[in-house]
């Protein structure tokens, strides 16, 4: 594929460009580079309203666009600054083809604020193929940054903003802003880098101020996962020589990093983390997200509770790691408080959930000499050969065969399924309360009561996987509380040390001697500092009326969203347990996922159809109203760009 770099052409240049702009061009393409240029025009803007006696002033940057403002902008922009342009890139022999916003619906806008800016406009969508064939066909495409939306309604855009949106739609390799200044100066001299922070800094302190402030912000606005570093340069000295680019660079430090080392596991959102306490999260730019992730069911005291970092660093300057060969106190105690909130007896520290229900499902064998366990589809129990057997994903064990023998998954909920298939044979059933990954799919009573009526008269255990239900989620310490069952084995994890990795398996008295020294271990299970964070989790979360509370603020948060969605069609069904939510809507919601974090609220999904709502439990009525507002208006905002 080949490179394509966007070059946004500051007004403040245009009148002024050196030759060497243009040879450094004509470098680039002869490279076989695809080059795009969108300009600015602010000065020559200027010139002309002030010639016709028309008034326009500027707020944070952006020139406030009457109907008669925006007229004058798109004869500069378009009529003339376009033209004048796409002439003297001909001169250099440089195919130039201009094209206002408005061709090919190119620039796709919406209004910022009305009443405040006018016509001024956000990009909402850019025709990437529209600019990829003019590319394909060797064409440079000269962009007027003026927009339309769908009733033919012009805007007045930024010329940073529209050249990082063009960068990020067809996926560029290199952004240049051009402008008259050979990049962000301190003291009279160039900054050569600039991270995220350090331009934060800068603005802070008064180092970046005018024109220069949209520039930045635009610049970090476009860093993307293909498009790692943006660059500040003249346009009226060399700025580009033997592959080689002056001026300055501005980068995410992490995002440079993301195409490094690591296996591509995940599906990352390009969202990167600087800071988190409570229910907020900050990223590198400075935005600020409330949290409906919570580390997907693990920071449910928020990020950061100031009980539990104290009893961290309370640990971390008395030790940090000696081995389970050493008596643990912390361990005993958290172990007291587990099972005091729970049915069983005797606790088995380890580091994950899948861990935890690795052990369980061991514990399984052992004990009763079987082999056979029984899972539902859409389960989810972990990673590793056994708890991947347990899955009832093909998503999560294609591939990876052959799986430990003997795990079947019978549909969820269906009791007949499960009747027939219970037997002597069976060591274990193992089931998820709420399906949290499969769906936020909630077990029914009568199905989970069969489950303990069939494990108790076939001798086989009740296994329950609370790696996302419990530690207070669904409002009590263990979700299978809500019922009248009891569990042989609770499987624990996520939110039980508030971020610090550690899981855990609660068993009942019964099974203590099938787990003897020697039998099963961990290096880490039980670590002392994740031992820390367990006690003061739990001292808070097991609280009889933080727990009521979380049982308020879910039934509250499901009535508010079921009120606020049932307009659209979209949403099929809103479901959950206490503060475990899931939206299930008719369609994929890839898309929705985005633009709900874009308007300032982390939410994932369960599924593809299903949005999941995981708040902190320490969140505020007023917290899940806003998030129900913003749920509510990007629905609102995606349908109406759908329908455009
Ligand atoms: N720290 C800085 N370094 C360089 N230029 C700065 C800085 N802070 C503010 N500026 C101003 O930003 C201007 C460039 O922005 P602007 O005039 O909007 O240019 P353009 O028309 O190219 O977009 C510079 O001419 C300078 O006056
Ligand atoms: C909304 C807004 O402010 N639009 C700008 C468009 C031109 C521009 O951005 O030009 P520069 O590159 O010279 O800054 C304006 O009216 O001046
Ligand atoms: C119900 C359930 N079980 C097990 C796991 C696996 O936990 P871990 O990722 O800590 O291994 C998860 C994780 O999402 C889960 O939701």
């Amino acid at each position: 594929m080949e490179k394509t770099v966007v070059i946004k052409c500051g007004g403040s240049v245009l009148s002024d460009l050196s030759p060497s702009f243009f040879t450094s061009l004509q470098a680039m393409y002869e490279q076989g580079m695809n080059v795009v240029l969108v300009h600015g025009g602010g000065p020559e803007i200027g010139k002309m309203l002030e010639r016709l006696h028309v008034h326009s002033e500027f707020v944070n940057g952006l020139r406030k666009t009457t109907k008669e403002v925006l007229e004058v902008v798109e004869m500069i922009l378009a009529g003339k600054v376009n033209k004048q342009l796409v002439a003297l890139l001909q001169q250099y022999g440089l195919p130039a083809v201009g094209v206002s916003g408005v061709d090919a619906c190119l620039l796709q806008a919406a209004p910022i604020d009305l009443e405040k800016l006018g016509y001024v406009g956000k990009v909402v969508n850019v025709n990437g193929v529209f600019v990829d064939k003019l590319l394909q066909s060797r064409y440079i495409p000269v962009i007027s940054p003026i927009g339309t939306d769908k009733d033919g309604q012009k805007y007045n855009i930024n010329a940073d903003t529209a050249a990082g949106a063009v960068a990020k739609a067809i996926k560029a390799a290199q952004l240049l802003f051009v402008t008259d200044v050979p990049g962000i100066l301190r003291d009279g001299a160039v900054v050569e880098q600039a991270t995220i922070d350090a331009i934060e800094r800068m603005i802070n302190e008064g180092v970046i101020t005018g024109g220069m402030i949209p520039k930045v912000k635009a610049a970090i606005a476009a860093l993307s996962e293909s498009l790692h570093e943006v660059m500040i340069v003249s346009g009226k000295a060399p700025f580009y020589e033997n592959g080689q680019l002056y001026g300055t660079t501005i980068r995410n430090e992490v995002g440079g990093l993301l195409m490094g080392a690591l296996f591509p596991t995940y599906n990352r959102w390009n969202i990167c983390v600087k800071s988190a306490e409570g229910t907020t999260v900050t990223d590198t730019n400075g935005k600020q997200y409330l949290d409906f992730v919570s580390g997907i069911a693990v920071c449910n005291l928020g990020h950061r509770h100031p009980a539990v970092q104290k009893a961290i660093e309370e640990q971390l300057n008395r030790f940090w790691h000696v081995s389970n060969l050493f008596t643990i106190e912390l361990q005993e105690e958290v172990a007291e408080l587990l099972v005091a909130n729970s049915c069983g007896d005797y606790v088995f520290f380890c580091n994950s959930g899948a861990e935890a229900n690795e052990a369980a499902l061991k514990l399984a064998r052992k004990h009763t000499g079987r082999h056979k366990v029984i899972t539902f589809r859409q389960s989810f129990h972990g990673r590793t050969f056994a708890t991947m057997s347990a899955t009832g994903q093909e998503k999560v064990y294609k591939g990876f065969g052959p799986l430990l023998p003997e795990f079947v998954h019978l549909p969820f909920n269906d009791i007949k399924a499960l009747e027939n298939e219970m037997s002597e044979d069976v060591a274990a059933v193992m089931v998820e309360i709420v399906q949290g990954e499969g769906g936020v799919r909630p077990a029914d009573a009568a199905f989970l009561q069969k489950i303990a009526e069939l494990c108790k008269q076939y001798g086989a255990l009740f296994i329950v996987d609370e790696v996302q239900t419990g530690i207070g989620r669904t409002g009590k310490p263990f979700a299978y509380q809500h019922f009248a069952i009891e569990p042989d084995i609770i499987t624990s994890a996520k939110g039980l040390g508030s971020g610090i990795p550690v899981g855990a398996m609660i068993g009942k008295a019964f099974l203590k001697d099938t787990f003897t020294a020697g039998v099963h271990g961990s290096t880490f299970g039980g670590n002392p500092i994740a031992m820390a964070a367990a006690k003061a989790t739990l001292q808070i979360i097991f609280q009889p009326d933080f727990l009521q509370e979380v049982q308020e603020k879910g039934d509250y948060f499901l009535a508010r969203l079921q009120e606020a969605l049932s307009e659209f069609k979209l949403v099929k069904e809103v479901r959950g347990l206490g503060l475990l939510v899931g939206i299930e809507c008719g369609e994929d919601v890839a898309k929705l996922i985005p633009a709900i974090h874009e308007n300032g609220l982390l939410v994932l999904t369960a599924g593809p159809n299903v949005i999941r709502l995981l708040p902190p439990l320490i969140v505020s009525k007023e917290e899940l109203d806003q998030a129900v507002k913003v749920i509510k208006q990007t629905i609102q905002e995606v349908k109406t760009a759908a329908a455009k």
